[in-house]
């Protein structure tokens, strides 16, 4: 396995002028998806994992700036150069199966039109090519789901379709926004094993988005945790999961034990985009923060075993109360 990380964001910053100001939406976020390996990116709403994944995919919202960092794909940096860019070998699972697919036109063909712009070959290479994914993600009758509209699959289906379209260019890298959060947990549990699966079958890198550490825990090989739009904490994900080091995965690991991501517990509220405060970003809510936290924001330290933790104090006991 090449060292090079086929996927490598950067020092990245994503600002976006809204009425209500100067969004911070991304500050300084680096990681890295090695070739064959699945990386998670967690974090509760609003802590910018979207934006990150339209970055990357170069559909950010109109008005957004790139203040700061690159994102190199397969060694080119794909912000500067999007000619060279991307397309069809980065594929995307989209959050919700139900809002993804136009309902007038039947499935087989939006996705023969996304091969037709990005893959080589005719339609009939296609049209083979397709039948063979729709096997490969476990559709019933491929053939027969060729010729269907969007709403005569469920809403599991209409996720394999979902994950056989991202697959229909061959790409290197996949990457998905919580693409099992609009199904029920029997479903989830069987989307997320054809994506291991097929991850593993194709050699593919994963770039997976979830609020859910338990999906985290299943899938990735390594994970993020982003807190207001900065890296809070990233690593091995049994490590990161095993002993957090930062007050705020420690916090959000320690008040939920079925590990699903929900604030309810930590005082105060996530900041908006609009409204970041100063220095570490997460020391209004931290029950270990310092005067200085509020000065410049931490700089990541390295730990033992490929971790890093945005936090000076990264190694002191949190109070019990802050834990029970
Ligand atoms: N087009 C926009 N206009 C204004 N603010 C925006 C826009 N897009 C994102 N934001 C703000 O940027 C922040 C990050 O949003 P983003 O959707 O990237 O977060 P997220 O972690 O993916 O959230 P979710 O899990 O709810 O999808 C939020 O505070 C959001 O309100």
């Amino acid at each position: 396995m090449s060292d090079r990380p086929l996927l490598a964001v950067e020092n990245l910053s994503v600002h976006l002028r809204t009425e209500a100001g100067l969004a911070r939406i991304l500050d300084d976020v680096s990681l890295a998806v090695p070739p064959g390996r699945t990386v998670g990116v967690v974090g509760e709403s609003g802590c910018g994992k979207t934006t990150l994944l339209r970055a990357i995919l170069g559909i950010l919202p109109r008005g957004a700036l790139i203040p700061g960092g690159a994102i190199r794909f397969e060694g080119r940096d794909i912000l500067a150069d999007r000619a060279a860019s991307a397309r069809g070998r980065i594929g995307f699972v989209p959050q919700d199966p139900y809002l993804s697919l136009n309902p007038v036109f039947r499935a087989g063909d939006q996705i023969l039109e996304i091969m037709r712009r990005h893959a080589p070959g005719t339609r009939r290479d296609h049209r083979a090519k397709l039948v063979e994914l729709f096997r490969a993600v476990q559709l019933p009758d491929a053939e027969a789901a060729l010729r269907k509209y969007p709403h005569q699959f469920s809403g599991g289906q209409r996720q394999r379709l979902l994950i056989a379209a991202a697959l229909s260019c061959d790409p290197a890298l996949v990457v998905a926004d919580e693409p099992t959060t609009a199904l029920d947990v029997t479903t989830q549990r069987e989307i997320l094993a054809l994506l291991r699966r097929l991850a593993a079958e194709r050699n593919l890198s994963l770039l997976f988005v979830t609020h859910d550490f338990g999906v985290l825990a299943a899938l990735c090989d390594a994970v993020t945790v982003l807190y207001a739009g900065r890296v809070a904490e990233a690593g091995p994900t049994r490590a990161v999961l095993d002993d957090p080091r930062h007050p705020y995965t420690r916090l959000l690991l320690a008040c939920h034990p079925d590990r699903a991501v929900d604030l309810a517990g930590i005082p105060g509220t996530v900041p908006a985009a609009t409204a970041q405060p100063a220095g570490c970003r997460f020391h209004p809510r931290c029950p270990i923060a310092r005067p200085a936290c509020a000065d410049a924001p931490p700089p990541p330290v390295a730990l033992p075993g490929g971790r890093a933790v945005a936090c000076p104090h990264h190694a002191d006991a949190l109070p019990e109360p802050a834990l029970a």
